[in-house]
């Protein structure tokens, strides 16, 4: 299994041509959050700016607008439940994270058929939280969507896969996936979070306890999806995002007994400079 250190970060991060502008760095549209679960889009989105995407979407209940606009005023909102809107962000993006915070109610089983029906296949779907447990409720078949990404807990993953936790062994997991979504890269989130894509696994060696707090994993959705938009969807690269966000928790977790996502969130851009390479 191939082990993930710090020595991925310089290979995916590149340092910016000067003649580029926000159309060069990813059009990402988050669906996300719901009346109970407004912090997971806010949380998702932030983190999606911080990493540095050119241009973030932000489809949600309009009871949120205020908040996200407030909160993240370089984000653009728009309703859900407008289905005509809601098409046409999923055109006109090229990397949509779906699921932080949405619920399990029919709307979203609606926005996944959406998604399903108008994504192109270039486009980049980051599956995680509400949309999982409601693919694996309604057995929703994913094996038409091109470039898939599922980051579930191991929770989520016992739901999509019947594995229980013990259950979850590599060999296990690889089968289940490939039954599941054999072209799709699968994270398992757990401390030290593993990545399975074509019969290959890969493991992160950061992470921390730090991170067992609500929202961390809304986080990376974000991570995850700037990191596509501005570097393409590749393994290296989701394993460069997925590494990066644990690594910065654990230069946060060496002074501070917990590490809260918009802390996380708030380092990103300084770490990122830090690993930039010039190749
Ligand atoms: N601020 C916000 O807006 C926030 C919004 N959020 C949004 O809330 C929604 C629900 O997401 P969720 O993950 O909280 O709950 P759910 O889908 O019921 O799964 C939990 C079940 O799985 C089990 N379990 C086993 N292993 C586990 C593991 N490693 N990690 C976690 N759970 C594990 C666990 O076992 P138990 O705790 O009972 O032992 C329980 O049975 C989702 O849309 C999310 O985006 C949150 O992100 C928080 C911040
Ligand atoms: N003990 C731990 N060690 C390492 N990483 C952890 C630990 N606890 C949580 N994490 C990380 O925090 C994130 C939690 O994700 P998730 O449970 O989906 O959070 P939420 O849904 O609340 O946003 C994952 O990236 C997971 O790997
Ligand atoms: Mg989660």
């Amino acid at each position: 299994m191939e082990k993930i250190n710090k020595s991925v970060l310089s290979t995916v991060i590149k340092v910016r041509n000067t003649e580029s502008y926000k159309g060069n760095y990813g059009r990402v549209l988050i669906i996300a959050g719901s009346l109970p679960f407004g912090g997971a889009a806010i949380l998702s989105a932030s983190a999606a700016i911080h990493t540095g995407a050119g241009l973030v979407t932000v489809a949600t209940i309009p009871e949120k607008f205020t908040a996200l606009n407030v909160e993240i005023p370089e984000a653009m909102t728009i309703d859900y439940n407008k289905s005509q809107e809601l098409i046409a962000a999923i055109i006109q993006n090229n990397v949509i994270v779906l699921g932080p915070g949405l619920g399990t109610s029919d709307s979203t089983d609606k926005i996944i058929q959406l998604i399903i029906k108008y994504c192109d296949e270039n486009t980049t779907i980051i599956m995680d939280a509400s949309a999982l447990s409601v693919v694996a409720e309604n057995n929703i078949d994913l094996t038409s969507i091109n470039n898939l990404i599922l980051t579930p807990h191991q929770g989520e993953w016992q739901r999509l896969s019947n594995l229980s936790i013990p259950e979850q062994t590599k060999e296990n997991n690889l089968k289940a996936i490939n039954k599941l979504a054999p072209n799709a890269t699968l994270i398992v989130k757990k401390h030290l979070s593993e990545i399975y894509y074509q019969n290959k696994v890969s493991q992160i060696q950061a992470g921390n306890a730090g991170m067992a707090t609500g929202g961390m994993g809304d986080t990376l959705t974000g991570v995850l999806a700037g990191f596509i938009g501005q570097f393409g969807n590749s393994l290296v690269t989701v394993q460069t995002g997925l590494f990066l966000h644990s690594y910065i928790a654990d230069q946060i977790y060496k002074s501070n007994y917990v590490v809260l996502p918009s802390t996380l969130i708030s380092k990103i851009p300084k770490y990122m400079k830090k690993f930039t390479s010039n190749k």
